[in-house]
């Protein structure tokens, strides 16, 4: 077995950092849970964003490429995705974290697991917590959605699988038209994008309302492992991403539209040209946030290393499988790039 899931099987955590605070009991913010104040970047934050891509441009490949180069991230637009499949999804989730947090722990992510309910895997990595409560897909989800709902798991299992089924089919597409800006073979194209199929998750994630917002902090920055992430934000402000030179800027949901960002596997596919990109959730609004993260990613079997090289560039990078280059960033973070640097 070469899933994605059995690469995060080996590396546990302590339930200290899987098991998220009992958020409706809580009137005021825990000292655990206070951030020193984060920083923005202001005055252009509010000028600056990353670009939008419609995706029936006859020039989507080539604006997606720039943006990859710029940003390391983009919004898509007309991605033919049914507004009502976004709805269906977040109600869902909605449900679910809604539940109360004893019926929530019976969904727990296991100390090796994968799946389930729980804090961010980052969460050891800082010396507070995060605002933070998600719940992590890998296919099929019945054996959680059976605990949390005995009778009546039926109608979340299957708009799930749903969503994951849209989300592969616009990651296939995306992938296709981010490595050929690439100038990567079709041969190539073809290994690395089918290999792609099953290694995903679908991550529900949410914010829930906080007594005290502008000190605690939603998701701590981090970059995303995948090859591709493809995220749904709520109508609720929160997401910024890390731009050189800038400063945090803030990606505001727009109806409909999708956030795609650039992971660690592509960084290192690229060669750098294309950056994963660091981001952050803060919390802005007194309201609860939802946002629904899917991850592309390769088999933890999968070798990686950079592809697109033309005649005079230098890989950057060492070969690495998936599974080692997961295990380097669980004990590494941020640095994981730079240790499999040649
Ligand atoms: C396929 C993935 C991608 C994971 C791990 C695994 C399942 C859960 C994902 C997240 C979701 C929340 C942020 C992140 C940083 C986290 O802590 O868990 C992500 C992480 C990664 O991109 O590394
Ligand atoms: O909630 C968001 O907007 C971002 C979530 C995220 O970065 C993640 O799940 O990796
Ligand atoms: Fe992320």
């Amino acid at each position: 077995m070469s899933t994605l899931s059995e690469a995060y099987r080996d590396l546990p955590h302590h339930p200290h950092h899987i098991i998220p605070l009992d958020f409706d009991s809580v009137r005021t913010l825990p000292d655990s849970h206070v951030w020193q104040p984060t920083s923005h970047a202001s005055e252009s934050e509010d000028r600056l964003s990353i670009p939008t891509v419609d995706l029936k441009d006859p020039d989507a490949g080539k604006l997606i490429g720039h943006a990859c180069e710029a940003w390391g991230a983009f919004q898509v637009t007309n991605h033919d995705i049914p507004l009502d499949l976004f709805h269906e999804v977040e109600s869902e989730a909605r449900r679910l974290f809604s539940l109360p947090t004893g019926q929530k722990l019976k969904a727990l992510r296991s100390p090796g697991g994968a799946t389930g309910y729980g804090l961010a895997r980052i969460s050891p990595f800082f010396n507070k917590y995060m605002w933070h409560e998600g719940f992590t897909i890998m296919g099929s989800s019945i054996d959680h959605a059976r605990d949390l709902w005995p009778n009546d798991y039926r109608r979340f299992c299957d708009v799930m699988e749903d969503y994951q089924k849209k989300m592969k089919e616009l990651a296939v597409t995306l992938m296709h038209l981010v490595l050929k800006s690439l100038d990567i073979s079709e041969e190539e194209i073809s290994r690395v994008v089918s290999a792609g199929g099953d290694s995903t998750a679908l991550q529900l994630n949410s914010y829930p309302l906080c007594p005290d917002p502008n000190r605690a902090m939603g998701l701590a920055p981090h970059t995303d492992t995948s090859l591709l992430t493809i995220l749904h934000q709520s109508t609720v402000n929160g997401l910024q991403i890390f731009k050189e030179g800038v400063g945090w800027v803030l990606v505001s949901p727009t109806n409909g539209s999708l956030v795609v960002n650039v992971g660690d596997l592509l960084h290192i596919l690229s060669n750098a040209q294309f950056r994963s990109v660091l981001h952050r959730v803060v919390m802005k609004e007194n309201q609860q946030r939802l946002s629904l993260a899917y991850f592309y990613c390769l088999p933890s079997d999968f070798h990686i290393s950079p592809l697109a090289l033309n005649s005079t560039q230098m890989p950057l990078y060492r070969s690495v499988s998936v599974r080692d280059y997961i295990g380097i960033k669980a004990k590494n973070l941020e640095k994981a790039l730079s240790l499999i640097r040649i």
